[in-house]
């Protein structure tokens, strides 16, 4: 299962780059479906991807297309779309049955769906497994050591795809929770938006340690009431990721927090952008389903109204003079 095979990736972005340098080093032929034309032109003729991910030299292993009929072949998909691309992305694949690894982090608007039950409705003879953690992709393209949670309701397939991709530097951990898989990478984009603002404003690390901890808090209570497991809520995909992504520049979720908490208004950084911050889009369908499900998420809220234009300093008081609570 490990041996050489012809991988697919859907996404042309830094991280579907990424995977496909990954895939390539595992030693796999793969085939990168990429939206823009000059995209796909420089990785196949230059053999690098200088509008998401550039000064990377890619592998000759990797061919990017705009034909979807060239992933027929795939032994396994890797779907790194834009969560709220991705629908539209897989009713290209609508029949296809070779596994898809969803590796795009948040729920999709309107349906409040997790994208696992997306794309079981795009591609319904498809096995369906969720790659998440915390990786920034210039890094594991840079092949800088890297785990990740790997999950499938399957643990067979869990197991075989974590296999199929892993390399010493990029390890898989198989896991049969892949609703909690998703959860925690879908979340912790809007909380990495709330401690960029922190850091922005000017609070100090108290306050980031402290938004960080309430904001698991806030992750946990949410992805229980989904039917998330603790322990993966706790692992690479939640509090991994949720850390990482709060602390760094690197992230463009933090880095949007960031711009927001140094006044500039949330519409003017989220105008024109090459790169997608999901955070921004995944926080009012947050907000929405943590009210369906009867969850309390306060960071989440004034992450959304400070996307909606509210002044900083006003929604951060309203934060800090809540009614005190216990911590449990
Ligand atoms: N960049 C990273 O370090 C990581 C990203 N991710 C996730 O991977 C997913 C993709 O992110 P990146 O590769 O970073 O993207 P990116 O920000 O590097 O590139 C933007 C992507 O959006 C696509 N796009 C823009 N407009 C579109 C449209 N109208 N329809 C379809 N696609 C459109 C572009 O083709 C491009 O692939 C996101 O869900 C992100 O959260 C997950 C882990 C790490
Ligand atoms: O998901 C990521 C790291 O795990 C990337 O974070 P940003 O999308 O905030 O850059």
């Amino acid at each position: 299962m490990s041996g050489p095979e012809t991988i697919g990736v859907v996404g042309g972005g830094a991280w579907g780059t990424a995977l496909a340098q990954v895939a390539a080093s595992a030693g796999h032929a793969v085939t990168l479906w990429a939206r823009e034309a000059e995209v796909v032109a420089g990785i196949n003729d230059a053999h690098e991807n200088a509008v998401f991910l550039p000064g990377v030299a890619l592998s000759p292993a990797i061919r990017a297309t705009q034909e979807w009929s060239d992933l027929a072949d795939a032994r396994a998909i890797l779907v790194v779309t834009p969560a709220q691309h991705m629908r539209g992305a897989l009713a290209n694949l609508s029949a296809h049955q070779a596994p898809l690894i969803l590796c795009s982090k948040g729920i999709e608007a309107g349906t409040l769906l997790p994208l696992h039950e997306v794309a079981r409705q795009a591609v319904p003879g498809a096995p369906i497994a969720v790659l998440s953690g915390p990786t920034f992709a210039h890094e594991v393209a840079a092949g800088l050591p890297t785990a990740v949670t790997l999950a499938a309701e399957d643990a067979a397939l869990a197991a075989e795809l974590a296999a199929l991709i892993a390399q010493p530097t990029f390890r898989p951990y198989a896991s049969t929770d892949v609703i909690g898989a998703e959860i925690g990478g879908a979340v912790k984009n809007v909380l990495a938006i709330a401690c960029g603002v922190v850091d922005g404003a000017g609070l100090g690390q108290n306050a980031r340690a402290a938004l960080i901890a309430r904001g698991f808090a806030e992750m946990t209570r949410f992805g229980l009431a989904r039917g998330a497991r603790a322990e993966t809520l706790a692992g690479l995909s939640g509090l991994g990721d949720l850390v990482l992504t709060c602390s760094s520049t690197s992230s463009r979720n933090f880095s949007l927090g960031r711009g927001i908490g140094q006044g500039t208004p949330a519409a003017s950084l989220l105008e024109n952008r090459l790169t997608v911050a999901e955070g921004a889009h995944t926080a009012p369908v947050l907000r929405e389903a943590a009210a369906q499900a009867g969850v309390d998420m306060p960071i989440t809220q004034a992450v959304c109204r400070l996307l909606e234009g509210a002044p900083v300093a006003a929604t951060i008081d309203a934060l800090l003079s809540r009614p005190l609570r216990s911590e449990a």
